[in-house]
């Protein structure tokens, strides 16, 4: 059993939506194809990563520097100890070989996609959905059925309230009972306006969560907690630097309702100082880790350890990303849910096409791997590179 081939060609996801930061008229991915000469029912086994949207495809490291490492090491070191499947940490620490620590933004992206790509493979190999494994070897019982939340109402141009109150109300038509929409990309008088305007047109129907995109100094940040706390949020997302845990920790004393942030922490380290020093409360606050940006699942279980001695629940994690992988995470070690772009980042994001959302939740098919072949339009795009 060997890695015979690693591909990656980077495509757009290109939109002309906005966020308080950056447009995403040029926003790429990098999707991967780790190629086994295993065999299942007929097939080759492949396994298919690809990396979050808001970072940018990672073509020349996957290419240039960790390709190599995996086809260069001898194919017996990159297997578990039974030997009849890959070992994903080993095939992480390969990755890894040469690399000094710190600096993770650097290549946690592009190890997180190909770590993507080694899971889907091994869950294939074994047969069975990567959630199911996953919940196995720690010994819980999986949960299939998973929290999903409609991510949007960005800016873009043209578009006024009316606009983002009808797209509040498809996700609602479409099933999701939590939907999110964009801040700090207009004045505060502004936004007020967006969010009330949502309010209303979710009422009691939904929930409604914002994100800032880390846009806002401490000043700007606490002079929205004090607007936004007017209202019954689902949670106040990533309102500074993702690296100023300062900033997060002061907020906590103007924001007493949940805050979320996370998803530009990229390593087990950066989550750990987030919980030392970010004043995050568990008893209310959420963590979006990605993994498809951090460096991969067999680093989000570090995280998981981490957070453990913190006294923090798995349940308050909802990752960034609304990829597959994360879905998979959730179900199987019992995270509290995760992102959906249902209009945004096609095909990559969103869900095999059997399934729906109800009550703002959606129930994994039994699928092997990651589930990547029950979402046609995604698993065409993924044998085009290999199969
Ligand atoms: O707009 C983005 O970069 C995506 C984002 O923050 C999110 O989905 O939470
Ligand atoms: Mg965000």
């Amino acid at each position: 059993m060997r890695i015979i081939d690693v591909c990656e060609i980077t495509q757009p996801i290109a939109s002309p939506i906005r966020n308080a930061y950056i447009d995403f008229t040029k926003m790429t991915t990098s999707l991967v194809a780790v190629v086994t000469d295993v065999v299942r029912d007929g097939r080759r086994v492949v396994g298919y990563g690809f990396n979050s949207n808001g970072r940018y495809g990672q073509g020349g490291l996957i290419r240039e520097r960790f390709r190599g490492r995996i086809l260069e090491a001898a194919p017996q070191t990159l297997l578990n100890e039974a030997g009849d499947n890959l070992c994903p940490h080993r095939i992480w620490a390969t990755m890894m070989s040469n690399e000094k620590p710190g600096g993770h933004g650097e290549r946690s992206v592009a190890v997180g996609t190909l770590d993507m790509a080694i899971w889907d493979a091994t869950a294939k190999i074994a047969g069975k959905p990567l959630f199911r494994l996953l919940a196995e070897s720690q010994g819980k019982e999986a949960n299939p059925r998973v929290f999903v939340y409609a991510a949007g109402g960005y800016y873009y141009p043209g578009k006024d309230n009316s606009q983002l109150c009808a797209e509040m109300r498809s996700y609602l038509d479409r099933g999701y009972n939590v939907v999110k929409m964009k801040i700090g990309g207009a004045s505060i008088e502004e936004d007020r306006g967006r969010i009330e305007a949502v309010l209303k047109e979710i009422g009691s129907q939904a929930q409604l969560a914002v994100d800032a995109n880390g846009r806002f100094d401490l000043e700007t940040a606490i002079a929205y907690a004090k607007m936004l706390r007017d209202y019954p949020l689902f949670w106040y997302e990533e309102a500074g630097d993702p690296l100023d845990y300062a900033l997060q920790a002061s907020l906590s004393e103007f924001y007493p309702g949940p805050m979320a942030t996370g998803e530009n922490l990229f390593s087990h380290l950066d989550a750990r100082n987030l919980l030392r020093y970010g004043g995050m409360r568990p008893d209310r606050d959420w963590l979006q880790f990605d993994c498809a940006l951090s460096y991969g699942l067999v680093e989000y279980l570090r995280t998981l350890e981490e957070l453990k001695k913190f006294g923090w629940s798995p349940s308050r994690c909802v990752p960034h990303g609304g990829h597959q992988m994360s879905l998979n995470i959730a179900a199987g070690l019992g995270l509290g849910g995760n992102e959906s772009y249902p209009d945004l980042f096609q095909p990559y994001g969103g869900f095999p096409d059997s399934v729906k959302v109800e009550n703002g939740h959606i129930v994994m098919p039994e699928l092997p791997g990651i589930g990547f072949e029950g979402k046609s339009d995604l698993i065409k795009v993924m044998r085009e590179l290999a199969e």
